[in-house]
């Protein structure tokens, strides 16, 4: 036992020393002299089970490798045996600029990891992401919540998923919006204020903090009927933001080895329990003191209404539709999901809208142009908004150049294999369309990918029509973005206000986007100069 203990001691102590190469030999050899001072039979023993293990974990690895009908498919060459490469890419943060630079190398199909495919194919959507085809999630989204306990996002049952999304789905779409701008034109009001400030002294304004203050504040307000606060304090809040940020660094990560996920969850949530028990006890609150309540009533459809209000609504109409769980999940749903997602997005259009000044001119001059017409007025209105047909080009080109999300949107090929790409992938096959690689296929886009042009999508309708197919942005199907018109209705508020009344002068006006891949590819080190402009009418 104590030679044992003496043998991990001595290791740990190797391992903390690692990099000290002088003691390094020393070290191996007192591990050696610890190994061999076991009992002799014991020792060849441990040893012959280390190396039967080994060689059975190679085999194996082997086997699958060559067995597999796959075989032809390429990737990097590591993927092949192991999960460990695509570990690190994802660890690193870069995962989704490696995944487009292997398929401009491999082709339609690329090997991320032994039984796991990247796919850049605009036939494949349908066939992978339509109801028709039943392939369900992968494992990777079971990191994104409690150990077994499936919820919207990371749910396999396909008919389970459906039924929850029916109870809400109502909440979220198009028709409803308009009762949600009054909240939008709340939080821009005083998201103007604080650039106001920011002009006056000229300070250097971090977009993307700013950007995310912005969006967490209004899916509060849309969510709740409160804002968190944020866009007064201009920073973080009882930790909510560096929660979030490492729960998604964290199931990004445990998510490629999900069977570690039920250990380590208690782990991460220990870790992160200040930030995690004020947002969970923010929401609660609100839910049961709202619930106790009747919903305002809504004669008036245009009146302003929050998601617990148009859920009560919907309780109200039929108890058994939904209940205060329900609600529950849906709100910190709509607040995870729906606010770095939004700031990356806006981040992404002020990004490019400063790298691309004939960009930038060409929406001024259609917004001054509605102006004069008296089209729009100060708080410009979704349905205005979505007669401008650049400004609409420039949202929906932030959102191709710079998607929110940055792994591939992996499913599991359903009983029987499918044929993809030309390729039959067997039964239990993870494969996935990350929104990165289709936005940058040129055979759909054109050969300026990399270039923010929102003309392509004012071209002709036909090809127009390619591209919508291939905008993974959003995903596509059953399991595509519930918030989508969220989102597209907070960006068509805001950037007219940003675009019209400020000018952004970038700190490094020639240095590309610095991001980190936290399956949310959230911008890094962007900082801007902001001055008021004085609005051509
Ligand atoms: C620009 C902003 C946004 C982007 C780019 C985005 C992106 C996505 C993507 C790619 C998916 C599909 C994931 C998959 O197939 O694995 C998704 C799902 C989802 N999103 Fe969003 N999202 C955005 C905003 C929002 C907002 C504002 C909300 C809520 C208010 C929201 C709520 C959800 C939910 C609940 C799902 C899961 C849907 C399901 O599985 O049925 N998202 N989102």
């Amino acid at each position: 036992m104590s030679a044992h203990c003496n043998l991990y001691k001595d290791m740990r102590r190797a391992w903390c020393r690692g990099i000290n190469f002088a003691n390094m030999t020393e070290d191996i050899r007192r591990i050696f002299l610890s190994v061999t001072s076991l009992p002799e039979s014991y020792s060849i023993l441990s040893l012959f089970c280390l190396i039967a293990t080994f060689a059975l974990v190679v085999s194996f690895k082997l086997y699958r490798a060559l067995a597999t009908p796959l075989r032809g498919a390429q990737g990097p060459w590591f993927a092949r045996f192991s999960r460990l490469w695509l570990l690190r890419e994802v660890y690193h943060g870069t995962f989704m600029r490696t995944n487009v630079k292997l398929h401009e190398k491999y082709g339609p199909i690329v090997r991320i990891a032994p039984n796991e495919y990247s796919i850049d194919d605009p036939a494949a959507v349908q066939i992978i992401y339509g109801s028709k085809g039943r392939f369900t999630k992968s494992t990777w989204y079971d990191a994104s919540g409690f150990p077994g306990k499936p919820n919207g996002f990371n749910d396999h049952n396909i008919e389970r998923h459906a039924a929850g999304r029916r109870k809400v789905s109502s909440a979220y779409s198009m028709t409803n919006l308009v009762q949600l701008e009054p909240f939008i034109n709340d939080c821009t009001s005083i998201l103007r204020a604080r650039l106001d400030e920011f002009a006056s002294t000229a300070a250097l304004v971090d977009i993307p903090r700013w950007t995310q203050c912005y969006a967490f504040d209004v899916i509060g307000e849309m969510t709740l009927g409160e804002r968190f606060g944020f866009l007064d304090a201009g920073k973080d809040i009882q930790g909510i933001i560096q929660t979030l940020d490492s729960t998604l660094f964290y199931a990004s990560r445990v998510g490629i080895y999900s069977f570690l996920h039920p250990i380590l969850f208690w782990l991460n949530m220990m870790l992160n329990m200040e930030g995690m028990g004020f947002l969970i006890n923010f929401i609660q609150d609100i839910v049961t003191t709202r619930m106790g309540k009747p919903p305002p009533d809504g004669k008036d459809e245009n009146a302003p209404a929050d998601f617990i209000t148009k859920f009560q609504r919907i309780r109200e109409e039929n108890p058994e539709k939904i209940d205060k769980e329900d609600i529950m999940a849906s709100a910190v749903a709509n607040i995870s999901a729906g606010s770095d997602t939004t700031s990356i997005s806006l981040t992404s259009v002020i990004f490019h809208l400063c790298k691309f000044p004939e960009a930038l001119a060409r929406l001024r001059n259609e917004l001054e142009g509605a102006i004069r017409r008296g089209e729009i007025a100060d708080s410009i209105t979704f349905k205005q908004a979505q007669k401008l047909p650049y400004l609409q080009a420039v949202i929906k080109e932030g959102l191709r150049i710079h998607p929110a999300t940055g792994l591939i949107l992996g499913r599991v090929v359903p009983k029987g294999g499918a044929t993809i790409a030309g390729c039959l992938f067997p039964e239990g096959t993870t494969v996935g369309i990350n929104a990165w690689v289709a936005g940058r296929n040129k055979d759909v886009y054109g050969d300026d990918v990399e270039a923010f042009r929102p003309e392509r999508w004012l071209e002709d309708a036909e090809v127009v029509k390619r591209r919508e197919a291939y905008f993974m942005t959003f995903g596509s199907g059953p399991r595509t973005c519930l918030g989508k018109n969220i989102s597209l209705l907070e960006m068509s508020k805001v950037i007219p206000v940003l675009v019209l009344e400020y000018d952004f002068e970038p700190e490094h006006p020639d240095r590309p986007c610095e991001t980190e891949n936290v399956w949310f590819v959230k911008q890094k080190h962007f900082r801007c100069r902001v001055r008021r402009r004085s609005v051509k009418s």
